[in-house]
């Protein structure tokens, strides 16, 4: 359970109080209005100038270490996270805590790809792959460290209209909750719960349908 008790960043974000139980839960809202720092509060990316942000009870200013352990962040552009020569090497790099043994941790990351369709290309450099396939492996990096929660800012921005779907569905069809930060209004109305944030605020929270009108209101 994520919980924001009037929790703001100066000039960025108002005090905001908020808890986060729905298992999938979208932030939309235009450029600049204030949906990166919310996201990034979430795991400690970003710390409350004021209130509190908590994670199954743990504060994110106090307890980073662990509330990342919690809540995985997957960026828009998936080159800021991936930096190992290979794709399987990408996935054995987050492993490397819980999988001591080589062994072990190879068998693990192919695991992993395998779950995302990207095991042919475990061997592949990173560079090689498609947009949609290195924002896949992206995800995957994360999740293989297991977080009960995925924060993702704009995980389709940079992705075509096949790869858009492809993700999306992967990303609404994980057993863990997702905060998806979306530009995409049709993948914010799957979610179970929506925020606009409007001008460093939140304008609307509610039924995901709901806000992607209120959203078209506003900027109407
Ligand atoms: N590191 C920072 N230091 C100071 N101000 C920042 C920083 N990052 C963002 N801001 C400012 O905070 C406000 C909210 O930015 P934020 O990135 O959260 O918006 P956003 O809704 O995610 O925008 P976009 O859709 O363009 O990604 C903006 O006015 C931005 O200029």
């Amino acid at each position: 359970m994520i919980e924001l008790v009037e929790a703001g960043v100066e000039g960025r974000l108002e005090p905001t109080s908020l808890r986060l139980a729905e298992r999938r839960v979208a932030v939309i809202g235009s450029n600049g209005s204030g949906k990166s720092t919310l996201a990034r509060l979430l795991n400690g990316l970003v710390e409350p100038t004021s209130g509190r942000v908590l994670v199954d009870g743990l504060d994110t200013r106090r307890d980073g270490r662990e509330v990342r352990r919690r809540v995985g962040f997957v960026f828009t552009d998936p080159n800021a996270q991936l930096v190992m020569p290979t794709v399987a090497e990408d996935v054995e790099l987050s492993l490397r805590k819980t999988h001591r043994e080589k062994a072990s941790r190879t068998a693990a990351a192919l695991a992993v790809l395998e779950r995302f369709g990207l095991a042919d290309l475990a061997q592949r450099s990173v560079h090689a792959l498609s947009g949609g396939q290195r924002q896949l492996l992206a995800i995957a990096t994360v999740l293989a460290t297991d977080p009960a929660v995925l924060v993702a800012d704009e995980p389709t921005t940079l992705l075509d209209l096949a790869n858009t779907r492809r993700v999306g569905e992967v990303l609404l069809g994980l057993e863990q909750q997702l905060v998806l930060v979306t530009h995409d209004l049709e993948l914010a109305a799957r979610c179970d719960r929506a925020l606009v944030v409007h001008a460093g605020a939140i304008a609307f929270d509610g039924p995901a349908a709901t806000a992607v009108d209120r959203y078209r209101t506003l900027v109407s």
